[in-house]
């Protein structure tokens, strides 16, 4: 077995992948770990108020505040306090969401938080596909490249490999290794400056936290939404995630 890293989607995949989102990856996993029963994703303000009719729970940000009819933003602090039990949770996370379109269905979330439990699981199922996510006809995501590194090279440790890292698996690590320590590329990421300069450091600190939880978000239901029938400007889909 060796392990490929994706910078990018690049699909086809033959079997489910770890898609690495280290900020959307962490609201999720902190939705599920507070009771939510399940979380959706999506790619517009608009498909998430479809997949959230009979009483989901919207949460989102567009400039930094959530739009106009959504229930909650995204700060990871005040996702910790929410009370989910038993709701459905509809998340709006355009990057994940374009990065879901990619995967197959019953791939797994992971991230900084739920480092070894993803790891864990994915060495269980034999996934040795890491996809750091990045919506399609963007470029890699430093943040997502990163913590896909991380996770890399510790399940190449795991399943006892030696040089056992496929070329953007090494890129990925060796781009690791640039940072003195993984947190500190998330604080140097697009998205880490965004939260540092809107006086959100907690919620870089709150994704920076590694191996603090026991979930592993899987995706078990993807739902398309026809433009037509739900007035969107093209057909979107919605990525259901449990764990
Ligand atoms: O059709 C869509 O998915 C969205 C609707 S809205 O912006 O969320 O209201 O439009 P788009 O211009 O494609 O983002």
């Amino acid at each position: 077995m060796t392990i490929r890293v994706d910078l990018v989607p690049n699909p086809p995949y033959s079997g489910p992948v770890l898609l690495v989102d280290v900020w959307f990856g962490s609201a999720v996993g902190l939705l599920l770990s507070s009771g939510a029963q399940e979380v959706w994703v999506a790619r517009s303000a608009r498909a998430a108020q479809v997949l959230a009719e009979g009483g989901g729970v919207l949460l989102g940000e567009e400039e930094g505040l959530p739009p106009e009819g959504f229930h909650h933003g995204l700060s990871l602090r005040a996702l910790e306090r929410l009370e989910v039990a038993g709701k459905t949770c509809v998340l709006l996370a355009p990057g994940l969401a374009g990065a879901l379109e990619s995967v197959p269905l019953f791939s797994l979330l992971g991230y900084f938080r739920n480092a070894r439990k993803a790891l864990h699981q994915a060495q269980m199922e034999r996934i040795g596909t890491l996809v750091a996510a990045a919506d399609k006809g963007c470029p890699p995501s430093l943040a997502n490249t990163v913590v896909a590194g991380f996770l890399a090279r510790r399940l190449e440790q795991l399943a006892g490999l030696r040089d056992g890292l496929q070329e953007g698996a090494r890129v990925a690590a060796r781009l690791l290794k640039n940072f003195p320590d993984p947190q500190e590329a998330l604080v140097q990421s697009e998205e880490g400056q965004a939260l540092l300069r809107a006086g959100r450091s907690e919620d870089l600190a709150l994704a920076s936290l590694i191996s603090v939880e026991e979930r592993v978000p899987r995706l078990v239901e993807v739902r398309r939404l026809e433009a037509e029938r739900y007035g969107l400007s093209k057909t979107r889909y919605g990525f259901c995630f449990r764990g």
